[in-house]
């Protein structure tokens, strides 16, 4: 990172000069905070809005958006600076391949860290899905599973819930706020399931939710700035909450070689393994043994012997 020129963030000029003075705020906050880096990691499903929530947040197209599974090699890090401070945001593959975790990608993610960002912290995680979903299942959970085993509980310090596909109008009679509220709420109680977050800890692990609507066809306010259905202009509302996490006083994930080479989830269950081959030692093979010994023992002796 040290020696490649990172680009200076020119498309914040695309916003419109409301949402520019926000967040340039922002960053000024973080500044203040002597935080003039800021890494984003962005995760979730194929599909959400990864990509779409990246290109938004830059305000170009710096990644590639696709309604159907993306081709291009991801993870991808997209750096800007601006005013002295550099944003980094990294793309991910969708982590659920044909109906399962995609465990190669966790790995790939790993490794793509540890060449880029070596000795640097994961600042925030923008766990993305889909606002517009009816139900979480147990690939939710698994998933969710899946990041924490890679990353540690930890990196649930530092994420927040982004909720794509947020300009929709809720069925059965539900109001927006109704709606959202029990999205966020299934979500949060299968993020809480999967990492293995308890009761007493979940004060600690407050992880907050913002929405975004990536489509052209977002509505606008009257200062030109793409909006949600509650008239709150959602690119500086999901840069704030960034900015909070990023502030939340929890450290950031330092990638070190301990993440990189850490348990993975491809190496669930190997701990086990001298535990099992112990278990079938003195509880299956000794006793086999001994029946045989017994056997052998009680056995009437021929009378040639
Ligand atoms: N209406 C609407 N469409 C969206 C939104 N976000 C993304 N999309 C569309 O959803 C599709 C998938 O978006 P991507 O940004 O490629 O999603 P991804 O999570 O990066 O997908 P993968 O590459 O499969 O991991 C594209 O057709 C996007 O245009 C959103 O907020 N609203």
């Amino acid at each position: 990172m040290a020696a490649q020129l990172i680009k200076e963030w020119s498309a914040i000029h695309q916003f419109p000069a409301a949402t520019q003075e926000k967040l340039v705020n922002l960053l000024a906050k973080l500044k203040n905070q002597n935080v003039d880096t800021l890494t984003i990691l962005v995760m979730g499903k194929g599909g959400v809005g990864k990509s779409s929530t990246v290109n938004s947040i830059i305000g170009e197209r710096v990644v590639t958006v696709s309604a159907f599974q993306s081709e291009t090699p991801r993870p991808v890090m997209v750096s800007r600076s601006r005013l002295g401070f550099t944003l980094n945001i990294i793309d991910t593959p969708g982590l659920i391949e044909g109906g399962y975790v995609n465990d190669q990608a966790l790995d790939t993610i790993k490794s793509f860290l540890g060449r880029f960002l070596m000795t640097k912290t994961i600042d925030v995680l923008l766990y993305v899905d889909r606002l517009d979903a009816y139900r979480v299942d147990n690939l939710d959970k698994q998933v969710v599973k899946a990041i924490t085993e890679s990353f540690g509980k930890e990196i649930w310090h530092k994420a927040m819930v982004v909720l794509t596909h947020a300009q929709l109008s809720p069925p059965d009679a539900l109001s927006y706020e109704e709606f959202f509220s029990k999205r966020s709420e299934s979500l949060l109680k299968c993020v809480r399931q999967g990492a293995r977050i308890s009761k007493k800890e979940v004060q600690n692990f407050a992880i907050p939710v913002a929405l975004v609507e990536n489509s052209g066809r977002c509505n606008k306010n009257e200062h030109d700035e793409k909006v949600l259905p509650s008239g709150i202009p959602w690119i500086p509302n999901l840069v704030h909450t960034i900015t909070d996490v990023a502030l939340n006083g929890k450290g950031g994930i330092l990638v070190d070689q301990k993440l990189i080479e850490g348990p993975n989830a491809n190496d669930r269950g190997k701990l086990f393994i001298p535990l099992i081959l112990a278990f079938q030692y003195f509880f299956v093979i000794k006793p086999i043994q001994k029946l045989i010994k017994n056997d052998i023992a009680g056995e009437p002796k021929a009378s040639w012997a």
